[in-house]
Formats: C-alpha cells, sequence, structure tokens
C-alpha cells in the first residue's frame, strides 16, 4: 500500500481466531482495529430490529446504506454503536449469528459495506499510524493492496473445539456437535461469495491448528515484522 502507514489484512474461516488474534496483534503494534464481521452482523441485528425482511435483496441493501453505524477501532475495547446505541453484544447472539450469512451473501450489500471499509481503513489507519483489519475478503478486495496479507487458518476440529469452548465452556463431543452449524454451515454459505479458504497470491497462511493463543499472535507479529520492517511502529 502506497500510505505511510501500515495495513494489515486478516482474512480466515469463522473460528480460526481472526477477531481474537488481529485484535490482539493491533494492540501490540499500538494501531487501530476493524471487525469487519462486526459490519455485518450490525446490519443483520439492525434489519432484525426494523423488521426488514432478509430476504428482500434490495431492502436489505438500502439498510445497509442507510445504517447510523459507529464501529469502534480501539483494540482493547471493541464496540459497534447503531443510532449511539452500544450493541457489541445483541450481534453476538445466536439470533443474529444463525441469519447473518443472509446479509454477508446478499451481493447488493457488499459493495456497500466493502467501500465503507476501505474508508474506515483509511481513516482509521491516518490518526493511528495503522491498523489491523480482518473479515473474510479484506486481503483480496476490501484492500488487496494492504503492506501485509495473511490468511489466518485452522483445521475443522480445531475450529470447533475453540469455538464450542467458547459458547458452551466445553469440548466434549456434544458440545462440539452443537457448534457444528455456527462453523461449517456458516462456512459453505459465506465462502460462495469470498475466497478465504486458500491463500490468494501474496498472501500468506498461517496455520494456527497447533498453535495456542499466545503463538498465533507471534505467529502473525512475525509476519508482520518480516514483511513489512519499515513500518512497524517503534
Ligand atoms: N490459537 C488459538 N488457540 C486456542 N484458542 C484460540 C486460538 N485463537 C483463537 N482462539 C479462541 O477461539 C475462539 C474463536 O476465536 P475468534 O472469535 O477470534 O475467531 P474468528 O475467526 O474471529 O471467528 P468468527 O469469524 O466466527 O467471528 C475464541 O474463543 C478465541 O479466544
Ligand atoms: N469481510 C467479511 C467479514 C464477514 N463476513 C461474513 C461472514 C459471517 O457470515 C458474517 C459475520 O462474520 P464473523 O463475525 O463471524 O467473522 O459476515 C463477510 O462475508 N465478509
Amino acid at each position: 500500500m502506497s500510505s505511510e502507514h501500515l495495513v494489515i489484512a486478516v482474512d480466515g474461516p469463522s473460528g480460526s481466531g481472526k477477531s481474537s488474534v488481529s485484535r490482539a496483534a493491533a494492540h501490540a503494534l499500538g494501531v487501530g482495529y476493524l471487525d469487519t464481521g462486526a459490519m455485518y452482523r450490525a446490519v443483520t441485528w439492525w434489519c432484525l430490529e426494523e423488521g426488514v425482511d432478509l430476504e428482500d435483496r434490495d431492502a436489505v441493501a438500502q439498510a445497509a446504506r442507510d445504517i447510523p453505524l459507529e464501529m469502534g477501532t480501539d483494540p482493547s475495547t471493541p464496540s459497534v454503536r447503531v443510532s449511539g446505541r452500544e450493541i457489541e453484544e445483541d450481534i453476538r447472539t445466536t439470533r443474529v449469528s444463525e441469519v447473518v450469512s443472509k446479509v454477508a451473501t446478499n451481493t447488493s450489500v457488499r459493495p456497500v459495506l466493502q467501500q465503507l471499509q476501505r474508508d474506515l481503513i483509511a481513516e482509521i489507519a491516518g490518526r493511528t499510524g495503522g491498523v489491523v483489519a480482518e473479515g473474510r475478503d479484506i486481503t483480496t478486495v476490501v484492500a488487496p493492496d494492504a503492506d501485509v496479507r495473511v490468511l489466518l487458518t485452522a483445521s475443522v476440529e480445531a475450529r470447533l473445539r475453540r469455538r464450542s469452548k467458547e459458547l458452551h465452556g466445553a469440548d466434549h463431543d456434544d458440545a462440539v456437535e452443537a457448534t457444528r452449524d455456527q462453523i461449517v454451515r456458516r462456512d459453505a454459505d459465506d465462502s460462495t461469495v469470498s475466497e478465504f479458504t486458500e491463500a490468494a497470491e501474496g498472501v500468506t497462511l498461517v496455520d494456527t491448528s497447533d498453535l495456542d493463543f499466545e503463538q498465533s499472535v507471534q505467529a502473525l507479529l512475525d509476519v508482520v515484522r518480516r514483511v513489512a520492517p519499515d513500518k512497524v511502529p517503534a
């Protein structure tokens, strides 16, 4: 990327650790953070609140244009606001998770949010000296010219175990099965509109299947320091 600021793009499948690892890396680097999945979730939440039919593609695209959305960009205090109301917790509920792919696979919505994400990436990077932006299409569509582009992945088994621990506090077989829809079905739906299973040209693959959380953060930071040493804040 031609700007003087450090732009890091991270994509990956559900439960790979994109959000938590990207947030920790942004914190370590002292730069801003953008969770683009939270933007699809916020539009979904707003449509449910406003009674917009998620099957009505044009109405949902209009909602994506109209939503009074404010994305928090401090990696230590994630925040998503709509009309001034904090909805960070509301957008993580099963009610939203179950249907968010309907919004994310709406090809009239995607260009609206993608442009908003490009604008936010430029604004955050200018304000904080850099940004880690994560999602499914950041390395390929939103910021293909980012300084550092990483596909953060992990095996389906590892991702199911992680999400299962997060949602159910356990990773025994029943809990893992209860989590399958959140990982496998959602990835299948989402991958119809974005490529996040294989690293595109120039994108570094980081497989965290056998890494713990701290090691995953370190692996991402290692790539950043190797690929863009001159832009890493002192
Ligand atoms: N390397 C790791 N080892 C163990 N647990 C991890 C690791 N990376 C992330 N986690 C944990 O896995 C869970 C899922 O991580 P996270 O929410 O960051 O994934 P994600 O890729 O952003 O998922 P989604 O796209 O569905 O939001 C979290 O509880 C997180 O703390
Ligand atoms: N750049 C992005 C970010 C997210 N999505 C989709 C994938 C999910 O269906 C939904 C929520 O994402 P999550 O919070 O689970 O990472 O949004 C996308 O299509 N493109």
